[in-house]
């Protein structure tokens, strides 16, 4: 598609995938609001998607961060190797003399063996410039290859460069002891032209530079005063700040330099993985699962993910229900506290994923905006909510079990149900997860315990007998089958509410036929 495709099309679908070539820019993004839900980048580099907008507009940018990785590294190689030997250039020669005569070598010799005497890289120095996936890849193989190998990386974990045989090194002693110069690290605004006339400067004299990150990472105007100069004999670039490039670029013309069209991932290999990477990440998006992948979302690791799992289900949950609760008349709500009792510390818990849920739960069901990690602080603090958080520590844990209970209370609102209304005047309800399943536990002031499937009626009664026999007895006339009931009361013949969980939504009349049992005060249809 062009561009202008693009933004005509774009808000037709939920999810686009795209590689480099595709500009996710604002406009697309905001062209596609109300139904573009996720961006998948079917490579690594994220800097063709506007990560700001995206996260403006809810949607959710996920990579496919691994499968090129060993693509990319032997790019890099074979650019190292070609580069050394002059490969394209006397492969280049001698098709321009077989393309004119199939049999006559010219005078000037295009069998040009003395001008395309090369580099050996055995016992030579490469630095590698940024040591992540595709860097230490890169390493590893020009190990074999009998290189010595230093590395630059700020962020690197020393063990890892130690693993591989790779000296981790400041940025100005890379660059100052190797003959050959390989970048891997991703186009941002520190890196933005690092490799410039200063740095050039710092250089050996014939060091030879391979690029298969980001050609922004170049100042290439100073590429090509180097090389002109000969402080850098030769270059192999893969990428390009602009792609492609001009037609005029004096760097793809340089005859020093060997260029590719960013056929790093290019492989078939690569390409069907990335392409399962990234469409299970989509979908995996879509469902509403947590995207281990996601570029724009706090990074939730996979094992605390799978811990919180649960409770990330019962905060939107709580969120949910606890919005549906809120009288229309009420003006709103305004602040929301978020109570976590738990035994373990804030170095332990990060709740920012469970806020997040509970955020999600109180706009979604009334608003048209899609609420997710990526978007919900913003969201809410688009809307004036105002969310708290609490913690409330608790003395003996059941087993290794991340929280107790959590509370969502919804400040000063009238509530279309009292009984959910607690001492404070303020809307409570609280759960905790049971066998791996969300419950609801607390509703006002009352204590019951319903797991969090299906659909929910909340009666408020007088606690007499024959009410759970009554209001079972209509459920079952038309079929709605009730997955779990609880009953609680604050004294005995006082108040009590009953929570019953149902598979199928009651229709209208059956609703109405159990509020006209005499002793139910109120009752209330809550969709999950
Ligand atoms: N040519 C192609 O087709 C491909 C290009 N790439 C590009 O290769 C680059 C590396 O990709 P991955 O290794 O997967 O990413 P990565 O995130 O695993 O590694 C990048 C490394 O760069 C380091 N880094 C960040 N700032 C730095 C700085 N100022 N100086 C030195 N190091 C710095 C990071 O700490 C990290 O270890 C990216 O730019 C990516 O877009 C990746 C795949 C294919
Ligand atoms: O994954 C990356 O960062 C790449 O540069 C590969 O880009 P591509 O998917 O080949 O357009």
């Amino acid at each position: 598609m062009s561009p202008a495709e693009l933004l005509a099309k774009v808000a037709q679908f939920d999810a686009l995938i795209v590689r480099s070539g595709t500009k996710v820019t604002r406009e697309v993004l905001e062209a596609g609001r109300g139904r573009l839900r996720v961006v998948g980048r079917a490579g690594v580099g994220i800097d063709n998607v506007d990560l700001q907008a995206a996260t403006e507009a809810g949607c959710l940018v996920v990579n496919a961060p691994t499968a090129n990785t060993v693509a990319a590294a032997e790019h890099g190689i074979a650019l190292l190797a070609s580069m050394a030997r002059n490969v394209s250039q006397a492969d280049a020669a001698l098709k321009a003399v077989y393309s004119r005569t199939l049999t006559v070598f010219t005078a000037q010799g295009k069998w040009q063996r003395t001008k395309y005497v090369g580099v050996s890289l055995v016992g030579k120095t490469l630095a590698v410039m940024g040591f992540g996936k595709v860097g230490s890849e890169v390493a590893r193989r020009a190990k074999g290859l009998g290189m010595h190998v230093i590395a630059h990386d700020p962020y690197a974990p020393a063990d890892r460069a130690r693993a591989i045989g790779a000296e981790l090194v400041s940025f100005d002693e890379a660059i100052g002891r190797a003959d050959f110069i390989s970048l891997h690290m991703p186009l941002t605004p520190a890196t933005s032209k690092v490799f410039n006339d200063e740095s050039f400067a710092k250089m050996k004299n014939g060091v030879r530079i391979i690029n298969v990150a980001r050609g922004g990472v170049i100042d290439e105007d100073a590429l090509v005063r180097a090389l002109d100069s000969g402080k850098v004999a030769q270059a192999a670039l893969d990428v390009f700040t602009e792609e492609p490039p001009a037609k005029d670029s004096k760097l793809v013309l340089h005859e020093n330099v060997t260029v590719t069209p960013h056929l790093g991932a290019s492989t078939v290999e690569a390409q069907e993985g990335v392409a399962i990477e990234i469409a299970e990440a989509v979908v995996g998006a879509l469902r509403g699962e947590l995207a281990a992948t996601a570029v724009n979302a706090p990074m939730v690791p996979a094992e605390v993910m799978s811990e919180l799992a649960p409770y990330v289900s019962l905060a939107e949950k709580l969120g949910k229900l606890a919005v549906q609760l809120v009288a229309g008349e009420s003006g709103g709500i305004k602040g929301v506290k978020v109570v976590y009792t738990t035994a373990r510390g804030p170095d332990d818990l990060d709740t920012r994923l469970l806020r997040a849920m509970v955020t999600k739960g109180i706009v979604e069901p009334v608003s048209s905006t899609f609420v997710n990690l990526v978007n919900a602080d913003y969201t809410a603090k688009q809307r004036g909510l105002r969310i708290t958080e609490e913690r409330v520590s608790h003395e003996s844990p059941v087993a290794e079990a991340p929280l107790e209970s959590i509370q969502v209370r919804l400040s000063h609102v009238q509530s279309k149900f009292a009984g959910a209304i607690s001492d404070g005047g303020d809307i409570v309800l609280e759960g905790r997860v049971k066998y791996g399943v969300p419950h609801l536990t607390v509703v006002g002031p009352y204590e019951v315990d319903v797991s969090l499937e299906g659909n929910l009626i909340l009666c408020r009664q007088i606690d007499q007998p024959g009410m759970i026999g009554k209001v079972g007895n209509i459920l079952g006339q038309t079929n709605v089958n009730i997955s779990f009931m609880s009953v609680g009361r604050t004294f005995r013949g006082k108040q009590a509410i009953m929570a019953i969980g149902v598979d199928e939504e009651p229709d209208k009349e059956t609703l109405e036929h159990i509020g006209h049992i005499p002793a139910i005060e109120e009752f209330v249809f809550l969709e999950l």
